[in-house]
């Protein structure tokens, strides 16, 4: 199949790669077109992922390619998918036809919508041919062929098979599913917990703490999802608790790592200068503290981590609050 993928960062690359592998025609689209051409002389790596893209696979910074793609992979983080999307329309692109894949872990800022609901209020009547590829996948290791399972979701099994189908093989595996609300929001809040988790690590607290937070962390993300019309088994799925707990431990989070480096003392701008890569938990602690508020609903890791990114609450201060609240049942 003839596949444009959108953003040439971590995980874009790596599934490009992936489907390069897979036998697929792709095109790797990059954003900032300096890096494009650098990536197509392969005078460097994309992002972190660590190892060398196929030869023949072609990065672009052209947006060409879209028009006669049978499949699109947006690969962005969440904040710059609205204007990615607008930038797409205005340039004469049409997404009708097309199978749509979102890869992209976020929650809009103000608005509160998920990916494919972005996409879908730029690009009318698309929503049914979107999929979203979720799960506990890091790129540095899909990149290496490292065994890895993630969900295939979508409004009807139809679109999630014929993106499973893209994508399956022997290291990777897809499971269907047709509950897109759910899978989308465990993407996104999990960040917030993988944040937290790190400032635990940052704090030099052990594996109960750790435990403690992605715990409680899946009641919130569940009660979240819930409310905003996931089914609540898809949080204890591939996209809910195993993107929560791979997030939460891995070396390789983005997210963790950002919470290890403010856990240590460091400020927000510092944590994100030094990490140079997206880590969607920052902007998603606002959408999530604003579902919070918005639907009524008691999210208290997620308040805190708020408290911590944007008032300056002192890290200790926001576990000790979280320790020292008025106990409830589980
Ligand atoms: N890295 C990983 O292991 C995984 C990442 N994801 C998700 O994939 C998305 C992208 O993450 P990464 O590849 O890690 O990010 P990254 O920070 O490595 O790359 C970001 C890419 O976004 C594009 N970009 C930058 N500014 C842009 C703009 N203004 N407009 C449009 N595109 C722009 C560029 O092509 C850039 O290469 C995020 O939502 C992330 O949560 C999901 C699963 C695994
Ligand atoms: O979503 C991911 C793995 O499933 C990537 O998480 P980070 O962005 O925290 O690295």
């Amino acid at each position: 199949m003839k596949i444009t993928v959108l953003g040439a960062g971590s995980w874009g690359a790596t599934l490009a790669a992936l489907l390069f592998e897979n036998g697929h025609n792709v095109t790797l689209w990059e954003f900032n077109a300096k890096r494009a051409k650098d990536l197509q002389d392969r005078k460097m790596k994309p992002f972190n992922a660590g190892t060398d893209l196929p030869s023949e696979l072609v990065v672009t910074n052209s947006i060409k390619s879209l028009k006669n793609s049978e499949a699109v992979l947006f690969a962005i983080p969440s904040q710059y998918m609205r204007s990615l999307c607008l930038y797409l329309k205005n340039n004469g692109i049409s997404l009708d036809g097309k199978l749509i894949i979102s890869a992209t872990k976020g929650i809009e800022n103000k608005t509160l919508l998920r990916m494919s609901e972005v996409i879908s209020e730029i690009f009318k009547g698309v929503y049914e041919n979107i999929a979203v590829l979720s799960g506990p996948s890091h790129a540095e290791e899909v990149c290496r062929k490292m065994p890895t399972a993630v969900t295939s979701a979508a409004l009807n099994l139809e679109t999630a098979e014929r993106c499973r189908m893209l994508f399956m093989n022997k290291y990777f595996r897809v499971y269907n599913q047709n509950d897109i609300i759910g899978v989308e929001i465990g993407a996104a809040l999990k960040n917030v917990f993988a944040i937290a988790s790190g400032i635990a690590d940052g704090l030099k607290y052990g594996d109960n703490t750790k435990v403690a937070i992605v715990t409680r962390g899946l009641k919130e993300l569940s009660k979240a999802g819930v409310a905003l019309g996931g089914k609540e088994r898809t949080f204890y799925g591939l996209s809910g608790v195993g993107d929560l707990m791979v997030t939460c431990f891995s070396k390789h989070s983005r997210n963790r790592a950002v919470g290890q480096a403010i856990g240590e003392g460091k400020t927000l701008a510092e944590a994100e200068k030094s990490l140079g890569m997206v880590a969607e938990g920052i902007k998603n602690t606002i959408s999530a503290y604003e579902i919070g508020k918005k639907l009524n609903i008691e999210l208290p890791i997620v308040n805190e981590i708020y408290a911590v990114l944007f008032e300056g609450k002192n890290p200790l201060e926001a576990i000790n609050g979280l320790m020292t609240r008025c106990p409830g049942h589980e």
